[in-house]
């Protein structure tokens, strides 16, 4: 073998050695890059064949596993089904419901304030209602099938009842002398013919169902037949009476009765007064001069309900001169709608305890906001 032959051969061996290391090489790579784990899909990959109409990214789409391309579908999907769903809801939501607008409410409300009108609401108290039961109507969705007069009405009965029952008190007047000190005093007043005496006897009358000794003090001085009227009540009911002379000082008429009632352990002593108005200044001193002797536990101002929006006016005149705890309506049989209860519990905050319902002693009936309610907007 010549040198030639000599270095052909060994050229040879080094070529086939170079191709066997590539081989080993080759398979190295290829045992690496086999995911581990159960076989899978293949994996697409930037040289997998995309249609040429195929606008979407090439990046975006072909680098995403079958897997989760599944999983955005499943949300896309979802996703289109909601809008669907709300678009549904959105039309059905408008053919059931409507929104109240202010047009739809106006005529009604004029009615009502006539309505209010009529049953002595004064116009303030009767225009204040009205503006906030619009304000609560007016952009509220209800249902289309909803009758929208009777929804202002049960609007308005609410309110009315809310305004009614915001200083109702509870608890019988019965009750809370029941479980008073001995004598416990209730002083009445009011300006003239609103029904004071009448009222006393009553109240009188329903002490003493309830089991109550009663006394009462004719301090109306001032009225020439006042005493005798009073008088006769007491006879009627069995119930003692002290009286004065006329045109003496009511304050000691009521102080004697006070005195009677606390010797002879009397429950409660009634104080009549005479009627008075602004215009009357002497009056209005002694009965506030009537109070600080009399210190009655409780101030009871009597309104006749026939007297419409003057009877506003004699509250809140009585609330400055002297304060009281509540009113009586009298004359509520008399047709009279007593809307005068909504201006005084709106305008004054003061509750309606009783109501007089006739002339019969026994016709004097705790108010009640849900009946009173009713009765005004029947
Ligand atoms: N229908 C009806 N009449 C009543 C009621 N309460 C009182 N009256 C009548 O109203 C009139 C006046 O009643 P009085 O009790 O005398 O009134 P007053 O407030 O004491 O009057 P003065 O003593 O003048 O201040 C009388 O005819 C009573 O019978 C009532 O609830 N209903």
């Amino acid at each position: 073998m010549n040198c030639f032959d000599r270095l052909k051969k060994a050229f040879s061996s080094f070529t086939e050695k170079i191709s066997n290391k590539l081989e080993e090489k080759k398979e190295e790579i290829k045992e690496t890059e086999r995911p581990s784990g159960p076989p899978q899909e293949p994996v697409v990959t930037s040289d997998t064949q995309v249609p040429e109409q195929d606008q979407t990214p090439k990046r975006e789409t072909t680098e995403l596993k079958p897997e989760q391309r599944i999983a955005d579908q499943a949300v896309q999907n979802s996703e289109n089904v909601q809008r669907r769903e709300d678009r549904k809801f959105d039309l059905f939501g408008f053919i059931r419901y409507k929104e109240i607008k202010e047009e739809d409410v106006s005529d009604l409300i004029d009615e009502l304030r006539f309505e209010l009108l009529e049953d002595d609401v004064s116009l303030e108290v009767t225009e204040k209602i009205l503006e906030d039961l619009k304000r609560n109507l007016v952009g509220k969705k209800v249902s289309r099938k909803e009758n929208l007069e009777q929804l202002i009405h049960e609007s308005l009965k609410k309110s009315l009842k809310d305004i009614l029952k915001k200083n109702y008190i509870e608890k019988d007047v019965v009750e809370t002398i029941k479980t008073s000190k001995k004598p416990f005093v209730v002083m009445f007043f009011g300006v003239n013919g609103v029904g004071k005496t009448t009222t006393i006897a009553k109240f009188a009358m329903l002490l003493k169902k309830s089991g109550l000794s009663v006394i009462i003090a004719a301090s109306d001085t001032f009225r020439a037949a006042a005493q005798e009227q009073l008088a006769v009540h007491a006879s009627k009911l069995e119930v003692p009476l002290v009286k004065g002379k006329y045109g003496g000082d009511p304050a000691s008429v009521a102080f004697d009765a006070i005195q009677s009632a606390k010797s002879r352990g009397i429950d409660a002593v009634l104080i009549d007064t005479a009627g008075r108005m602004h215009t009357d200044k002497d009056l209005v001193e002694e009965l506030r001069r009537l109070v600080r002797i009399a210190k009655p536990n409780l101030k009871v101002l009597v309104l006749d309900s026939l007297a419409g929006n003057d009877a506003l006016k004699q509250a809140e005149y009585f609330e400055k001169a002297v304060g009281y705890d509540f009113v009586i309506l009298t004359k509520v049989d008399a047709d009279a709608k007593g809307g005068i209860a909504l201006s005084l519990a709106y305008e004054l905050g003061k509750p309606v305890m009783y109501l007089g319902m006739g002339q019969d002693y026994d016709s004097l009936v705790k108010f009640n906001p849900d009946w009173f309610t009713e009765r005004l907007l029947s």
